[in-house]
């Protein structure tokens, strides 16, 4: 369990996180959102001991990074895969860390199968690295313990289509296992796609965090048909609520519970879920009034 309690960071005069509180609960993925320079690395920082609070706390099962045993074999961290040592090969930065944990050399190539890094590209030195593949090697070094924490600063950057698909798989299974994964991006609609929970932050302050549920709310969909009738009898006849809408229908579900009621000879002409367009919409509504004194909390955690 990640807590971060009325957490304060200044940095002279300026504040850059005021008064944090969430928490990320086991067998979830929380997406930490905010604009550039909202503060998520610095909250990330704190709770990984790299920088200093100066008030509130970060606490990893109850304990600050710095108190926690072999932190590295609890806690995963990804803050900035171009921080990695560009004259090494990719496999020796991994052997070294496994080395300096105690662990066997075949974990190596464990993390390795486990990020997609070939192994002609493990052989390779790290500065010759394209982003992606510094990533995966970055989120390696995180897995490289068996933590059952995973922080992750924008992880997804530089990954193509298939990298963030892939990424998006093992941090559900990751979760799926029990795991708690933190992971900042500003790829709305990855997080949208990995995350059970959000929290946004912007001017260093929280601004609404949730489920994906309680944020984003109104699950009814929106349908136009042509023509309406037949549907709307299937609808009551499905016991589904529904109201019209100007020309067509609101109606108190899901989409895909929708489509096997639409009767033979009835055209779809638009179905879309009633609410906006999702977690960017919310996140560009609510970053677009941000204001320093005032504080937005959505459905709390
Ligand atoms: N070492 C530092 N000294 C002074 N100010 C800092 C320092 N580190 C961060 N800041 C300031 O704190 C604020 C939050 O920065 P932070 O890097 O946490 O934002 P972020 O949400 O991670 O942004 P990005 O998405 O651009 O990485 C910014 O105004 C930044 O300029």
């Amino acid at each position: 369990m990640i807590d971060v309690h009325d957490l304060t960071k200044r940095y002279g005069s300026h504040v850059a996180v005021d008064r944090v509180t969430f928490h990320c609960p086991p067998a979830t993925v929380t997406g930490f959102l905010g604009a550039n320079g909202a503060g998520k690395s610095t909250v990330m920082r704190i709770l990984v001991g790299l920088a200093m609070a100066t008030s509130g706390s970060a606490t990893i099962d109850g304990r600050r990074y710095r108190d926690i045993p072999d932190p590295a074999t609890r806690i995963g961290i990804l803050l900035d895969a171009s921080a990695q040592h560009a004259g090494r090969t990719g496999r020796e930065a991994l052997a070294m860390s496994a080395f300096q944990l105690g662990l066997p050399r075949s974990r190596v190539d464990q993390v390795l199968a486990a990020v997609g890094l070939r192994p002609e590209e493990s052989l390779r030195r790290i500065r010759g690295y394209s982003l992606g593949m510094r990533q995966r090697l970055g989120l390696a070094h995180a897995l490289l313990g068996n933590p059952d924490v995973l922080i992750l600063d924008e992880p997804a950057n530089g990954l193509d289509p298939a990298g963030i698909r892939w990424m998006r798989d093992l941090l559900r299974e990751y979760a799926a296992d029990g795991g708690t994964v933190l992971l900042s991006s500003h790829l709305l609609a990855e997080v949208e796609a990995v995350a059970d929970r959000f929290v946004l932050i912007g001017e260093g302050r929280i601004l609404a965090q949730g489920t994906k549920d309680e944020l984003l709310g109104d699950r009814r969909t929106f349908v136009r048909a042509a023509p309406q009738k037949p549907l709307t009898l299937a609808l009551d006849e499905a016991g589904l609520t529904w109201t019209r809408h100007g020309d067509g229908l609101l109606i108190d579900t899901d989409a895909h519970r929708i489509w096997p009621l639409v009767p033979n000879g009835v055209v779809i002409e638009e179905l879309r879920p009633a609410s906006a367009a999702g977690l960017e919409d919310l996140f560009l509504r609510i970053t677009a009034q941000t204001q320093r004194d005032t504080q937005r909390t959505g459905a709390s955690a």
